[in-house]
């Protein structure tokens, strides 16, 4: 077994500290890289400290020293960041698991194209429980495909910048594909004063904000005289960090190609 070399951008983040933790409990992989931006107070710190293990890897900010030795970045950042990082890793051959959330389509543009240079598997929830909940929802959206309302509610901690989450989005999308919709034409995205009665052609989406919220995302299919939920809560962002873990051992006998974690976990139907 050949040890994966890991680098993890946005190393003092919440998803950062807890992937670099990750990776040294990790019999086959090995911290080989600590990104973070300039202005973080972190930058110059051992990227164990977090975790009260020291690695002798430095959280820096320049791109071609932490990844000099990297076989795969791990990123969970911000659009503009990650977009930063995927053109230099698909220029050097740096395979990429992306899980940043809140990409314009010129972002996800980006995304697919760099996939034909260097293996990527890109997905907004890396857990097991949401990407199997994608498949419950594939089902029921079928089965709840007239006389049923449906609805996405999602909370999330106070610190999170996003909106929707790109989980939510991705369910509602999973939804609309089986529907035979296209989530852009349907999506209603909050609602305010008087909204006149609802169309049933319809995708609403609530977004919950506050606290420490690691991420609860529910669909509803209200119909009459019942009412289904399919929900997902997260209690951990452990789940995440092991999921972004076995993305980045999925791809390494994957040159180039750009995949979900539907690939990863075996999932596509
Ligand atoms: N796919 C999945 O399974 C999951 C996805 N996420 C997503 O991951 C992302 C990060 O979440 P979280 O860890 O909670 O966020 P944090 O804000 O805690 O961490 C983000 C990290 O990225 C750094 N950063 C900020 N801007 C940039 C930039 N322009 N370039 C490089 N690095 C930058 C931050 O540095 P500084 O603090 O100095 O600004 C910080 O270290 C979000 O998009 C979130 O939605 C989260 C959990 C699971
Ligand atoms: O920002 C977060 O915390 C999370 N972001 C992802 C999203 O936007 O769906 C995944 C998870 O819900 C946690």
């Amino acid at each position: 077994m050949s040890t994966l070399k890991i680098a993890v951008a946005g190393a003092s983040g919440r998803m950062g500290r807890m992937l670099v933790e990750a990776i040294l409990a990790a019999p086959d992989a090995e911290l080989a890289g600590a990104l973070d931006v300039a202005a973080s107070p972190s930058i110059g710190m051992d990227a164990g400290a977090f975790a009260g293990q020291l690695t002798g890897v430095v959280i820096q900010s320049e791109l071609a020293a932490a990844l000099k030795d990297a076989d795969v970045l791990i990123d969970f950042t911000r659009p503009e960041g990650t977009l930063q990082h995927l053109a230099y890793c698909a220029a050097h051959g740096v395979r990429m698991v992306i899980g940043t959330t809140g990409f314009d389509e010129a972002g996800k543009a980006a995304i697919r194209a760099a996939g034909e240079q260097v293996g990527i598997v890109f997905a907004p929830n890396m857990s097991v429980g949401v990407n199997v909940t994608l498949k419950l929802l594939e089902m029921a959206a079928k089965s709840f495909s007239e006389g049923y309302d449906i609805e996405i509610v999602e909370a999330h901690h106070r610190h999170k910048v996003d909106a929707p989450s790109g989980t939510a989005l991705k369910m509602g999308e999973v939804v609309a594909t089986a529907l035979g919709r296209e989530l852009k034409d349907c999506a209603v995205y909050g609602r305010e004063g008087v909204t006149g009665e609802r169309d049933p052609s319809t995708i609403g989406f609530a977004t919950v904000r506050g606290g420490d919220v690691v991420g609860d995302h529910t669909v509803m299919f209200l119909g009459t005289g019942e009412r289904i939920e399919i929900s997902h809560k997260s209690s951990s962002r452990v789940t995440y960090a092991h999921g972004a873990l076995r993305a980045a051992r999925f791809l390494a006998d994957k040159p180039n190609g750009l995949f979900g974690m539907d690939d990863v976990l075996g999932l596509k139907a």
